[in-house]
């Protein structure tokens, strides 16, 4: 049984004040899943992880006045019961790399995991759809290029290579984020979402 296709006004919005991401979630979802982009700061809110993400995209449906399609990453430190936690872009702009590692330094575990959050708002008063994926790793000394938040100084469980050393694509295979795009993938394979070609919605 399948229900007929929901139309949208327009194709979804990806809403990130994020370069790295953007560049990440075109690579993985590629064609499967059509959206444009645009550059907006949201506010980096506080609070349990799918409600932060959930408000996010509110928020993002209102601004756009239609679909949009939101992320939120966080790394979490187990020794330390999951923080430094979702939303924490100036906590590790301000400490940096060897601030990361000196946290753990008072710690024997120095396991972490990895976790993205998508949320999708179809539009403006629509509740969204959340879709988490998680990577377990742990946290080293910085290794690797420094061109994406904290890539060097997380190693994922069954490598030998921080996120920064290993290829893009070796990457977005195992990812937090791939994980969880792989989830909107499917949502959208099977919602069948149609877009409205006059665009006058
Ligand atoms: O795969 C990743 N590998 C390494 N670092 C990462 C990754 N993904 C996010 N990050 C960093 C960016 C930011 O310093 C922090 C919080 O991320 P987060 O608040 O979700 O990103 P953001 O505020 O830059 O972009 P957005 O406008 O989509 O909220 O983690
Ligand atoms: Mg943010």
């Amino acid at each position: 049984m399948s229900a007929a296709a929901r139309v949208l006004p327009k194709a979804v919005t990806f809403v990130t004040g994020n370069a790295k991401k953007l560049e990440e979630v075109r690579a993985i979802l590629g064609s499967s899943v059509p959206f444009q982009s645009l550059k907006i700061d949201l506010p980096e809110l506080q609070g349990e992880p799918e409600d932060i993400s959930k408000e996010k995209a509110r928020m993002a449906a209102s601004q756009v006045n239609g679909p949009v399609l939101v992320e939120d990453t966080c790394l979490c430190f187990n020794a330390l019961k999951g923080l430094p936690g979702m939303n924490r872009k100036w906590f590790l702009e301000k400490i940096g790399h060897e601030g990361l590692n000196n946290i753990l330094k008072a710690y024997e575990d120095k396991s972490a995991f990895a976790m993205c959050i998508f949320s999708l708002a179809l539009g403006p008063g629509e509740e969204p759809l959340t879709f988490v994926g998680k990577t377990a790793g742990k946290i080293v000394p910085a290794r690797g290029p420094n061109d994406f938040g904290w890539d060097p100084v997380f190693q994922p469980d069954g490598f030998e290579q921080t996120y920064a050393e290993m290829p893009k694509s070796v990457k977005n295979e195992i990812s937090h984020r791939g994980k969880a795009l792989a989830l909107v993938k499917e949502h959208f394979a099977s919602a069948n979402y149609t877009i409205q070609s006059d665009g006058s919605a």
